[in-house]
């Protein structure tokens, strides 16, 4: 790809020409990428920077292959510059800036990247102070970071327009939040958005799910261990996740699964702002905001006794209520097209378009898995599709759990779907006869897959802490 086709991407005009050659000549490094993110132009102190050779041809490679953790698909896709970013390329330290590129209509039609290397003496304590912390989290594994922002949140839907703008003066509020709606809506999506928005968001974002530990390394994991308390791999002590967010954001998710025990000890974590690791008598201060999640009616729990009515309210400040996508319709179409383009840039799998029958599936299907689940869907037909269009078979739209889904959808929607006059099927038949066909489905999909929940979970488009819940429920009805 030369300039003068680069420029054509850009637009006609000599000026721009100039203005971008003279920012390549200012720069140790430029690259431009398309609306898709593959390269379009690369320069050649680029090329030098990242070592490729004479004969290797970049442009029309997704930038992600060549440039694994690069932010311009971001800026691609929210069309806001990212200035003076500090990334490492071949053992240089560099200073990124990034900036979407618009056509005449003022649609982002790309990202140019600019890397400057050289003269950046004085940022030299910076650089190293950055790469000794980094060595150590690596090391340590405790690296973690949130990689979403609020604008990564699709959707344009009366529902979602709210409860992103309830996102918005949330994170700017330092008190706790609850996050409840269904699995797949999400919740954690939403969490690493409001840290990004937060003062916090240069701090960690570290997330536990509660549903995926057992009891006694949950405890661990969440409030770490004493060194010398224990044996084996825990001789050392351990630093547990709260102290690990210190500064930043806890993100608590199935919350509800928390035993009680451990409940009374995050409620003093809440109150006090202190930990203790176990096997310690030592308190250490901690300074974290916690958004906890949740997809369980906590009050209905309280009531049981399963869950502390103290911490219940510790919890309940704010909570922020995420709708079921069969709630948000006119989102179903916005979210397609968005999750296709994100799986085609993923897979390279060829770019297919939705048929008009696949999208009023789309609309019609009643989602129990919600976003995770039209993500699901939606790869495994760009696997499967034979023409250039997705049609709804391709989607599944014959499984069982989507005809399954279709009983429930008559239930939930009885303007959608019809019932026979001559029909009279009880809430509870319709309860059981789900539950039971749940059921079979599960217990199927995990002799499909030999036992791994995970796999199981995913085939059935459901969360791994869906699943484990399910089953549990199954197996002990
Ligand atoms: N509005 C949205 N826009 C774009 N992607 C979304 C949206 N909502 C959810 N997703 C995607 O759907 C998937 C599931 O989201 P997430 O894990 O945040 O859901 P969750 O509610 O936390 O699920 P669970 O309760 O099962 O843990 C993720 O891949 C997420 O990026």
């Amino acid at each position: 790809m030369t300039p003068e086709n680069l420029m054509h991407l850009l637009s006609n005009d000599q000026a721009s020409h100039i203005l971008l050659e003279q920012l390549t000549n200012a720069c140790q490094g430029s690259l431009v990428i398309d609306r898709e993110c593959r390269i379009v132009w690369i320069s050649e102190a680029y090329r030098k920077l990242l070592a490729l050779s004479e004969t290797f041809d970049a442009t029309g490679l997704p930038v992600e292959r060549l440039l694994p953790t690069s932010q311009m698909p971001r800026v691609v896709q929210t069309g806001k510059p990212m200035f003076v970013d500090l990334m490492e390329i071949n053992n240089h330290w560099c200073v990124v800036n990034r900036l979407p590129l618009r056509n005449e209509a003022g649609d982002v039609v790309g990202a140019l990247g600019l890397i400057f290397h050289n003269d950046l003496d004085e940022l030299q304590p910076l650089f190293d102070k950055f790469a000794r912390l980094r060595r150590r989290f690596e090391q340590e594994n405790l690296l973690r970071t949130s990689r979403y922002q609020l604008d990564d949140i699709i959707g344009q839907s009366p529902q979602i327009t709210q409860m992103k703008r309830q996102a918005q003066r949330a994170a700017q509020l330092d008190t706790t939040l609850l996050l409840l709606g269904e699995t797949g809506t999400g919740k954690e999506l939403l969490a690493q958005g409001i840290h990004q928005a937060s003062p916090r968001s240069n701090a960690p974002f570290v997330g536990i799910n509660m549903a995926a530990l057992p009891e006694p390394l949950a405890e661990a994991e969440l409030f770490g261990t004493a060194a010398g308390a224990y044996t084996g791999a825990d001789r050392k002590g351990r630093i547990g996740k709260i102290q690990l967010a210190d500064g930043g954001t806890l993100f608590l998710d199935e919350i509800a699964e928390m035993p009680l025990a451990m409940q009374a000890k995050l409620l003093r974590v809440l109150q006090e702002r202190e930990v203790e690791a176990l096997g310690s008598n030592r308190l250490i201060s901690v300074d974290v905001r916690i958004i906890a999640a949740t997809s369980k009616n906590l009050a209905d729990l309280v009531e049981r006794g399963l869950f502390r009515a103290d911490l219940y309210y510790r919890l309940h400040v704010l909570p922020i209520h995420l709708p079921p996508l069969r709630a948000r319709q006119g989102d179903i179409a916005l979210l397609a097209e968005h999750l296709l383009q994100t799986i085609q840039r993923q897979t390279h799998l060829p770019a297919l378009k939705l048929s008009g029958a696949a999208l009023d599936w789309l609309n019609a299907y009643h989602w129990p898995g919600n976003v995770r689940e039209l993500r699901n869907r939606l790869e495994r037909a760009c696997v499967m599709a034979e023409g250039e269009q997705i049609g709804p078979m391709d989607l599944g739209s014959e499984d069982p759990i989507s005809t399954l889904n279709k009983l429930s959808l008559a239930s939930a929607q009885p303007d959608k779907a019809p019932v026979s006059k001559t029909e009279t099927v009880s809430a509870s038949d319709l309860k059981t006869l789900r539950q039971r066909h749940e059921c079979q489905l599960l217990e199927e999909a995990l002799h499909q897959h030999q036992g791994n929940r995970t796999a199981a979970a995913k085939s059935l488009g459901i969360s791994r802490a869906t699943f484990y819940n399910r089953i549990r429920r199954c197996r002990t009805d």
